[in-house]
């Protein structure tokens, strides 16, 4: 396993829990020291467990010295591909120089397997890269990975589907062998070729996300007409061709995936020449505005002394990861407009606070609320969801409230003389 973040640690792992014998690689030796002592280097249900016992029964084990894979037979690659700097398109470097290492290194005929998402096309690259390193023969497979943050032990354990991109039958008996125990638990399997398998994964990732930015639309028509947003979820969610996942008004989506996902599609759509992929071009736009938004709204309300309660930071409720969080984009942003910003996150704080240390942090959602001129809700932790209004509004300088994930029970915060506002709820909604 070559890179061991979120996609790399996890997959690791579950593969030792498979069966299998697992040398993972990291450039980062401290994210290596947690995962050699068993421990998850971020919040992820599962994943301590699966570690400790991967490491004890000695199958799973962590290098710094990419070397130490040199007599893998299949070596995946798991490193990250931000968004570049300067640019929209996705930063391949990290993928290239791994798969130069793992051919450098390779003392055995080997499969090399790309899991990190990648603009389509990127394998032929690596394919070159391979032959000009590589001593031995080396094969390329693609495989990418769905699993979502704060769920990826069960994601991983229990896929919706393997997409396995090979160029011969033989990488294909490769990857069944890997994956045996997931195939003969019935999980679906669609072989397909390397392109297909790179696009399956951007192609997932604009799909949900042009389904935030279009309900986020639909949030903003309910805003301005007076049309109640929740009912419309509810009506929309009834269709089994919408379904009811994926459809919550709000903030945004943010996150280290779909926000560059996006832009790397529309960079490389770009390049292949396809106009029509300025629709994706303005999902993101959507998305962005929604940040901006729930701006304009607090400083609509904040007063004189601009002090704001944040209530969480995390890009979604789960997870301590706070990279391209829309709920930390929208705090820094109000404090750098002069606003007294309190922070409270239940997980997220300590991630926080490593990016954004000008913040202050509080130690429970009251603690950031006291004497608050306005409470805003910017991640929908369950915590949030289940504050008592009548209590909380003893603490607070101005009962105001915006629930920017419109995830709080609207009238019970009015009926508890709380003045409400939020993105995808008209003002003046009774
Ligand atoms: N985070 C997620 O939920 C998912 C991420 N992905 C994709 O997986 C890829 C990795 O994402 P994350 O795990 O979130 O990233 P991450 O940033 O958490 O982890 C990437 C790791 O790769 C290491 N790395 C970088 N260059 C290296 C090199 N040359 N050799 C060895 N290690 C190296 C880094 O030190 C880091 O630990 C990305 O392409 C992402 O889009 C796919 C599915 C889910
Ligand atoms: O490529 C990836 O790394 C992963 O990206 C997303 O997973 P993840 O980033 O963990 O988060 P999601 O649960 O999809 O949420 C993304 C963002 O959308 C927001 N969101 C989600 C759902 C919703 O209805 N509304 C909404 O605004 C969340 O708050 C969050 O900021 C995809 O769901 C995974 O399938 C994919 O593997």
């Amino acid at each position: 396993m070559i890179g061991t973040g979120y996609l790399g640690a996890t997959h690791a792992a579950c593969l030792a829990a498979a069966g299998h014998d697992v040398v993972a690689h990291d450039v980062d030796p401290t994210r290596l020291e947690a995962l050699s002592a068993g421990r998850a280097p971020f919040h992820e249900p599962g994943l301590a467990d699966l570690l400790q016992e991967g490491v004890g029964s000695g199958r799973l084990r962590f290098t710094t010295d990419v070397a130490d894979v040199a007599d893998a037979e299949v070596h995946f690659l798991c490193v990250g591909t931000p968004q570049q700097r300067g640019g929209r398109g996705a930063d391949l470097g990290a993928l290239r120089t791994a798969a130069a290492a793992v051919a450098r290194h390779a003392r055995r005929d080997c499969l090399v397997v790309g899991r990190s998402t990648v603009p389509v096309g990127t394998a032929d690259d690596l394919l070159g890269v391979l032959e000009a390193e590589a001593q031995v023969s080396v094969s390329l497979a693609w495989n990418p990975e769905f699993l979502r943050e704060g769920r990826a032990v069960q994601d991983s354990l229990h896929p919706d589907r393997l997409v396995l991109g090979v160029r011969d039958d033989a990488s294909y008996a490769v990857l069944a062998e890997v994956y045996a125990r997931w195939l003969s638990e019935g999980t679906p399997v669609v072989r397909t070729d390397l392109r297909t398998a790179e696009l399956a994964k951007v192609s997932a990732n604009v799909m949900l996300a042009a389904r935030i930015s279009v309900v986020n639309v639909l949030g903003e028509v309910c805003e301005r007409s007076g049309a109640d947003i929740d009912d419309l979820v509810r009506i929309l969610g009834a269709d089994p061709r919408i379904g009811t996942d994926v459809l919550q008004p709000g903030l945004g989506y943010g996150g280290s995936c779909l926000p560059k996902d996006t832009r790397a599609f529309v960079a490389r759509a770009g390049e292949l020449g396809v106009e029509s992929a300025a629709l994706l071009h303005h999902v993101d736009l959507v998305n962005m505005r929604q940040r901006a938004r729930a701006v304009d709204i607090v400083r609509e309300l904040w007063g004189e002394r601009r002090r704001v309660a944040v209530l969480g930071v995390a890009f979604k409720p789960g997870s301590d990861d706070v990279r391209d969080s829309p709920a930390l984009d929208v705090a820094t942003t109000l404090q750098r407009l002069g606003a007294d910003v309190r922070v409270h996150d239940p997980r997220a704080a300590g991630s926080a606070a490593r990016v954004a240390d000008r913040l202050s942090y509080a130690d429970s959602a009251e603690e950031a609320c006291a004497d608050a001129d306005v409470v805003t809700v910017l991640t929908a932790w369950e915590d949030y969801i289940g504050l008592d209004p009548v209590a909380l509004r003893g603490a607070v300088a101005s009962p105001v409230v915006v629930d920017a994930r419109t995830c709080l029970d609207a009238d019970k915060w009015r009926a508890a003389g709380w003045s409400f506002h939020g993105l995808g709820r008209s003002a003046c909604a009774s």
